[in-house]
């Protein structure tokens, strides 16, 4: 089985422990995600510093993008992001400007599937649009409701479409197994490491559960 990629969620709304968060777990994760309420604070200078940081890193940005998908998404692309985000409630007039914003960098696009009614009829279109990730996603506010993203990850990898799916929503280690088996491509963690005692222990934890699980 390929390795998934592990995705760090920075989801402070600070700069500086941003960075350092970032610091803390480089040798354990492949891509940094700069979540949405931490882009929406702190903007394109932030992708700027990691992208300088950390040139071997991938690096996601959380737009969550509604609309006016090219001309928002294009000013991160051309700060260093490799991957946006695009909602896919937003529809396909938006999800197309953002991947027409990806291919002028040469970058790609996610389609983030939260809160859309018919995930596999919107991961098709995505996917034949030219979007190269779709995110499986339960929000914060769903999580606090109790929800989970197992079900709707087993659905849409089992599409067999030709992209990466990505799984968030409250990933820690009791569940990477399940992730992993499940066939996501990229496992997203937040809290579960930022809010250890040790973010680089629970990295690293985290990092050996999934080379375990994909072995
Ligand atoms: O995108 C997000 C919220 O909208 C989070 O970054 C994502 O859910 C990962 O964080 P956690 O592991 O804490 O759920």
């Amino acid at each position: 089985m390929a390795r998934p990629l592990i995705q760090m969620a920075l989801d402070s709304l600070d700069f500086d422990q941003t960075v350092a968060l970032a610091d803390q777990v480089a040798p354990y994760v492949d891509i940094f995600e700069i979540g949405t309420p931490c882009i929406k604070y702190n903007g394109v200078n932030l992708v700027k510093e990691l992208r300088n940081r950390y040139p071997d890193k991938l690096l996601l940005v959380d737009l969550k993008t509604m609309d006016a998908g090219e001309y928002e998404a294009g000013a991160f692309y051309a700060a260093g992001a490799d991957i946006c985000t695009v909602l896919g409630v937003s529809g396909l007039a938006t999800i197309g400007g953002v991947i027409k914003a990806a291919k002028k960098h040469a970058a790609e696009v996610q389609v983030d599937l939260i809160n859309v009614p018919n995930k596999a009829e919107c991961a098709r279109e995505s996917a034949k649009l030219g979007a190269q990730i779709m995110g499986v996603h339960t929000g914060l506010d769903a999580q606090a409701a109790g929800q989970t993203p197992f079900t709707d990850l087993n659905e849409v990898a089992s599409l067999g479409l030709n992209v990466r799916v990505s799984v968030a929503g409250g990933i820690k280690p009791a569940t990477i197994e399940q992730t992993v088996n499940a066939g996501a491509n990229i496992i997203v963690v937040g809290a579960a490491i930022y809010g250890a005692p040790s973010p680089a222990e629970a990295a690293r934890e985290i990092r050996e559960l999934v080379d375990a699980a994909a072995a």
